[in-house]
């Protein structure tokens, strides 16, 4: 993937019209690899996300014993033993987080040494908390920085029927620890401590996961779930199209005044982004302040989107957008003011976006920095539907999660300037 390549958008004259059905989502499919991976026997996963977080994680497994087939493009077939071997090599998860602290914690139930670690930029993202709490299960792990390269030194079993976790950073780390708790050898109680927790129906999508491969999981308060020791059966499993993918699609059409069929309607959705189409729905009435504590994979579009409204827009409850991929605050307030130099500015871990509806149409030349981020790559996208002269530095990186983003936009009638 070449880092220095460009995209500029050309915007569009008429509305976005036709069919975009967004790729499985990527929050499920590392679930359900994962589940599959710990589950014995052979599960067959469809309707799966194939992009670099879900190849992390395929060929992580696959490091650990665990036989993937991909009969086509949206299926994994996957064999597990019902036990994951030591690795021979270090895990090298490039900046997937959920493959990254999913892995960490399943490393628990390795009888070895598993060593989980990631490019430049995963090598920031925090994963201490994740840490404390498997050493306080008597589990020999170490991230010496606060951040991958974490060393797990296993023995297949742990001593705990409780374990306490702040997801305020991260639930991740929550659901790292529920899906395995599953493969203790008695029930355990899965604590939230802290104030905090990010959108907690990525918890509620574990839960169902697990659930699916066989497991027991219960809310027995709203801060504790009881995991039995069930171990994991091998299910065939249906995934669904990425919600935090749709919302780029939802925000065409409104922009653009267009009607983009995504092949699922957005009830049908059980991942915490689909509360963003509601949202979406407003525009250009978007509310002055939208707390995006529970769609936080949506912010960026939405921030996006802000440019283009009615009234301004402060964005609340985004703190953690600081240690995703890159700094998302930054980004956004970057891109924007880029773009125009009051457009928009942060305030403490607020993100304030000046509207101006009059910007679409207006030649306005910036080349925005991506920071390698996905996200930002395809929520400037959108302001290139409207804006002449937004080019996208690095576009490569919606691999991520979205590798037919380009193509998708260009089926639906968009144009790119250069490819160069
Ligand atoms: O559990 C998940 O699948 C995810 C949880 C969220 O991350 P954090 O829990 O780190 O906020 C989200 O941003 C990420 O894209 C996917
Ligand atoms: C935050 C994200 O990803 P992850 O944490 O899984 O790397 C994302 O996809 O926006």
């Amino acid at each position: 993937m070449s880092k220095d390549k460009k995209l500029s958008i050309i915007p569009v004259k008429a509305p976005l019209v036709g069919r975009a059905v967004p790729p499985g989502s990527k929050s499920i499919t590392n679930r359900a690899l994962l589940l599959a991976g710990l589950a014995k026997g052979t599960s067959r996963l469809t309707g799966a996300l194939k992009s670099d977080d879900t190849r992390y994680m395929a060929d992580a497994l696959r490091a650990m014993g665990v036989s993937i087939d991909e009969p086509n493009d949206t299926s994994f077939v996957v064999t597990g033993s019902g036990k994951l071997l030591p690795p021979k090599a270090p895990l090298f998860l490039g900046n997937a987080g959920t493959a990254t602290r999913f892995l960490t914690a399943a490393a628990a139930l390795v009888d070895g040494t598993v060593v989980i670690d990631g490019d430049q930029h995963m090598r920031k993202r925090p994963i201490g908390p994740l840490v404390d709490a498997l050493r306080s299960l008597g589990i020999d792990a170490t991230a010496e920085t606060g951040c991958p390269p974490v060393v797990v030194n296993g023995t297949g079993r742990f001593e705990a029927s409780r374990i306490g976790i702040d997801g305020g950073l991260s639930s991740q780390y929550v659901s790292a620890l529920l899906m395995m708790a599953a493969g203790g050898d008695r029930p355990v109680d899965i604590e939230l401590l802290g104030e905090d927790i990010g959108a907690l129906g990525y918890i509620d999508l574990t839960a169902a996961a697990m659930r699916a491969f066989g497991a027991s999981v219960e809310k027995t308060s709203p801060v504790v779930w009881r995991v039995e020791p069930t171990g994991y059966s091998a299910a065939d499993f249906v995934i669904e199209p990425d919600a935090s993918a749709a919302t780029y699609l939802w925000a065409a059409e409104v922009l653009t005044s267009g009607s983009i069929d995504l092949g699922v309607p957005n009830g049908a959705f059980t991942q915490p982004d689909a509360k963003a189409y509601d949202m979406i729905a407003k525009f250009p009435h978007l509310p002055a302040e939208i707390d995006g504590s529970q769609m936080q994979d949506a912010v960026p579009t939405l921030a996006v989107l802000a440019a283009f409204n009615g009234t301004p827009v402060r964005f609340v409850g985004i703190a953690n957008l600081r240690v995703k991929e890159c700094d998302r605050i930054r980004a956004l307030s970057t891109g924007l003011t880029q773009i125009r130099s009051d457009l928009a500015r942060e305030e403490g871990d607020d993100l304030i976006v000046q509207s101006d509806p009059s910007l679409a149409g207006k030649h306005l030349p910036a080349e925005i920095d991506t920071f390698a981020d996905h996200r930002i790559a395809m929520s400037f996208a959108l302001a290139g539907l409207k804006i002449d002269g937004i080019t996208i530095l690095n576009p490569d990186c919606v691999g991520k999660t979205f590798p037919a983003y380009w193509r998708t936009l260009a089926g639906l009638g968009v144009r790119y300037a250069n490819e160069g």
